[in-house]
């Protein structure tokens, strides 16, 4: 979708920007330029949109090379959101979200009710924010503008030029969330320049590490966090790269236990001899829909065992759950958030699939370091163990 064939750009006092730049964003794909400040982010960026013009190479965007393309006919493609978010501080919040519409001459009242479609995308109810200017809105609030506007002509392309750097960490890592959520649903191709690698890690289908205008390396971001190409890399993005990682690493089902499960309504002495039979010290308890309700020790069954009762008068609720799928550092987070030993992990459509200890996680994390180096599925990756050596 956009192709950057060996583009460089010497500046008029002979600064080299970038040099011999090339790579592709595909359709629908979010790439994060990352790196430290002066290294060429920006100028990558205002050069898809014909800010800045490459002295060398060429851009291409659906195939036809920019330099043929009226900047204004390219812009109207491409949403362009910016730290300062530009918004016009005498317009409110809804004219400055509808500016695009309005360049392109629609109607008043369709480019209204596009704003206000926009501003309840991005979690800004017209209604209380539509009528305000600017500067009475808080900082995130003015980023989330800055995207509704962006967005409001509906373009393929997004360009996002740090558009998160200006709010506090709480409130990025909100923002990040959100825009994770919107570009699931809208799939636009973006270009997303930062200088902060936990952004670009979270936000990144793929990443552009950024050396002194050039990139170092371009890649997935676990694969940039698990094996990154060069020392240079390895020291931009952090020697708790692993911690990272956990991050960007999906759980899978082969990474779960799958402990005994019983049933609420399951009577205690067929409870206790199935669990006695697996050998296990607890077991899952579900549901009649087999929907995730807690556990039950086995000492507890089987002391109870010559009552009537059924499991449901001695099982424990559980609430630390996630979907596979989610990182495994929810996972941690999860765990040290109940204090619990083990979290379970239920399908999309809620059914329990298993369970994930912190050994399994830290297994999971192993296989897929070890995967990456060997350009294998995780499960490929046989691990040898403490036990084993
Ligand atoms: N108009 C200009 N004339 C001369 N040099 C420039 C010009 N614009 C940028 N540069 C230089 O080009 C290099 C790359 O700048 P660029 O703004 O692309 O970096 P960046 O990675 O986006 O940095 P930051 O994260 O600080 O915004 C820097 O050395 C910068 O000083």
């Amino acid at each position: 979708m956009i192709r950057f064939e060996n583009v460089t750009k010497r500046y008029a006092d002979g600064t080299v920007a970038v040099e011999g730049l090339s790579f592709e964003v595909a359709e629908g794909e979010l790439v994060t330029l990352v790196g430290p400040s002066g290294c060429g982010k920006t100028t990558t960026m205002k050069m898809v949109n014909r800010l800045i013009e490459p002295t060398e190479g060429r851009i291409l965007v659906d195939g036809a090379d920019i330099a043929g393309v009226e900047p204004v006919e390219l812009r109207r493609r491409m949403g362009y959101v910016i730290q300062q978010t530009g918004l016009f501080p005498h317009r409110t919040v809804l004219d400055n979200t509808a500016t695009v519409p309005h360049l392109l001459g629609w109607p008043k009242a369709r480019r209204r009710e596009r704003a206000r479609e926009l501003l309840d995308l991005v979690g800004l109810d017209p209604s209380v924010y539509g009528d305000r200017y600017p500067d009475q809105l808080s900082g995130g609030q003015r980023q989330r503008v800055g995207v509704a506007r962006a967005l409001a002509a509906d373009p393929p392309v997004l360009l996002m030029d740090e558009p998160f750097g200006a709010v506090d960490p709480v409130v990025r890592e909100h923002l990040q969330n959100e825009f994770l959520r919107l570009q699931s649903r809208l799939h636009k191709t973006v270009l997303f320049v930062t200088h902060d690698i936990e952004e670009a890690v979270r936000l990144g289908d793929r990443i552009a590490v950024y050396g002194e205008g050039r990139i170092e390396q371009f890649d997935r971001p676990a694969s940039v966090l698990g094996a990154p190409a060069s020392p240079y890399v390895a020291d931009f993005v952090g020697a708790d790269r692993g911690l990272k990682r956990l991050s960007v690493t999906p759980i899978e089902h082969g990474d779960l236990e799958e402990p005994p499960t019983v049933h609420l309504s399951d009577r205690l002495d067929k409870a206790a001899e199935r669990m006695a039979s697996s050998g296990a010290r607890w077991a899952v308890v579900l549901d009649d829909a087999d929907e995730l309700h807690g556990w039950v020790s086995a000492g507890v069954v089987a002391g109870a065992g010559q009552e009537s009762g059924t499991v449901g008068d001695h099982a424990r609720r559980m609430e630390a759950w996630l979907p596979l799928g989610s990182s495994l550092k929810q996972a941690f987070s999860t765990m040290l958030q109940h204090d619990a030993g083990w979290i379970a992990v239920l399908d999309s459509a809620d059914r329990f699939v298993g369970v994930l200890t912190p050994a399994r996680l830290h297994a999971a994390l192993r296989r897929s370091v070890g995967a990456d180096a060997r350009d294998l599925d995780r499960e490929q990756v046989a691990l040898e163990s403490i036990e084993d050596s």
